[in-house]
């Protein structure tokens, strides 16, 4: 059941919406003040987190800024008056996901829920605000894949640090999650942080946090992740792209324990887990462009190897089947097979985006089906054509070209989706502008 937080300081509104998105089959926990939901937000319970713009200590956009510093695919939907428009548009513009106004129609509402929480895409399903989901963690059946859950299942309780390998897309956050949720530390936060995204001069603040006036733009104090990660544990995606200050700085809180914020002389106290992830193997060595190496052995108290896709193709096939599952009752399909040809080409392909490509590719073929098979023809045409340079499959589904593929695909989701173009457009993965362009050219408009 999907976990809402809803935060709104008028108490007869919020009970009036929290009895009606429960009835509705949602789990819902109310705060009426910004403090209190911020706190519901870093233990990283809710899915979902519907906040009104005036609240008595700070306001709506507080609340969506601390949720997409602990996640940056929080869902956020803010609740403002007509007179705040402007607001919500600038809410919108920082990463929330839609906007209601005051008076709020209930449908309204829950249009906005269901489609808040059917969004999935690739760094949104990077999973949303709450590490419980571990429910759509898929095992692997093969030795490799029975291997690294054994050393999952060892490790997770210890308080090692643990050094995660894989490629890109096989799963190295999934594991983490699943990491600190089956240890004792699974009631505190899980804050990940990708070291590659943060531009090197703000890596520091960001991990640390900086009092106010330390530097240029520091125009407040800043909370950094290492705090909020108290108690819990801390993911640090990319490791390999802090610069070396910030790894040694990373290395001083991880061997004392304390973090001292940027231009601040008081030290804090902290106590989170470490798990680090990279996907290509880190270059020991001081100098610069390599990573430091007393930091690496301080980060690989344990190492867990996720296996690419190619290394177990015996696990495809549980994946395909989870996927196509995930994605019906996503999607609200109902395809329950899949034809042999699909499965072979599905089977030839190489996987260079592992599972995060087969879920992408297996959610599209499930949008496009329009009978209760999984069939050839709904298959990306580069993986058609990819897998019949392996095996020749002999089928004319590569005659189709790579356009008419798309016209199709754009048309049918506009009818699944009965012409709503902002839905389409966030199905499709791409901008409501590059959507109307290409309804234009394929003269769907
Ligand atoms: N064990 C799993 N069960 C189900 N789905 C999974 C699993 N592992 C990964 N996925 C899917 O693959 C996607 C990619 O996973 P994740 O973000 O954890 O990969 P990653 O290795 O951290 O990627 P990157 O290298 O880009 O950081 C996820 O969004 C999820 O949908």
């Amino acid at each position: 059941m999907a976990k809402i937080l809803l935060i709104e300081d008028d108490l007869s509104y919020s009970r009036i919406i929290k009895n009606f998105i429960e009835k509705n089959g949602f789990e819902v926990r109310s705060a009426q003040k910004t403090s209190d939901g911020i706190s519901i937000i870093r233990s990283g319970w809710p899915d979902l987190v519907i906040t009104d713009y005036r609240l008595p200590d700070g306001n709506g956009m507080d609340v969506l800024d601390f949720a997409l510093k602990v996640h940056t695919s929080s869902k956020v939907i803010l609740i403002t008056s007509y007179s705040d428009i402007r607001i919500a548009v600038k809410a919108i513009k920082m990463g929330a996901i839609d906007y209601i106004t005051k008076p709020i129609n209930p449908e309204e509402l829950l249009d906005a829920v269901n489609e808040a929480l059917a969004i999935e895409e690739e760094h949104e399903l990077k999973p949303g605000l709450n590490p419980d989901r571990i429910q759509d963690y898929i095992k692997g059946s093969s030795e490799l894949s029975k291997k690294m859950e054994e050393h999952i299942e060892l490790i997770a309780p210890t308080d090692l640090n643990v050094l995660i390998l894989g490629e890109t897309g096989t799963g190295k956050e999934f594991v983490a999650k699943k990491i600190h949720k089956l240890s004792t530390r699974k009631e505190g936060p899980f804050i990940a942080v990708d070291c590659g995204a943060i531009p090197s001069e703000l890596a520091s603040s960001e991990l640390f946090g900086h009092v106010k006036g330390s530097f240029t733009g520091a125009i407040d104090n800043k909370t950094g992740h290492f705090e909020m990660a108290n108690g819990g544990t801390l993911f640090l995606d990319e490791v390999g792209n802090l610069g070396s200050e910030t790894q040694m700085m990373l290395l001083r809180a991880i061997q004392e324990k304390t973090i001292r914020k940027i231009g601040s002389n008081s030290e804090i106290q902290i106590n989170a887990r470490i798990i680090a992830a990279t996907n290509e193997p880190l270059k020991p060595g001081g100098t610069e462009g390599k990573f430091r190496e007393d930091l690496f052995h301080r980060l690989n108290e344990f190492s867990i190897n996720i296996p690419s896709l190619k290394e177990r193709p015996e696990d495809l096939k549980i994946f395909i089947q989870s996927f196509i599952q995930q994605s019906n009752a996503r999607l609200k399909k109902s395809v329950n097979n899949i034809t042999e040809e699909a499965s072979k080409i599905l089977q030839h392909y190489s996987w260079p985006g592992n599972l995060r490509e087969l879920k992408n590719v297996i959610r599209r073929a499930v949008l496009l089906a329009t009978t209760n098979s999984l069939t050839a023809d709904l298959l990306p045409i580069e993986i058609i054509e990819s897998s019949s340079q392996t095996e020749s499959i002999t089928n004319d589904v590569t005659a189709k070209s790579l356009e008419q593929q798309e016209k199709e695909l754009i048309e049918k989701t506009l009818i699944e989706t009965k012409y709503n173009k902002s839905q389409t457009a966030k199905l499709l993965g791409i901008d409501r502008k590059t959507l109307y362009n290409k309804m234009q050219k394929f003269g769907l408009s």
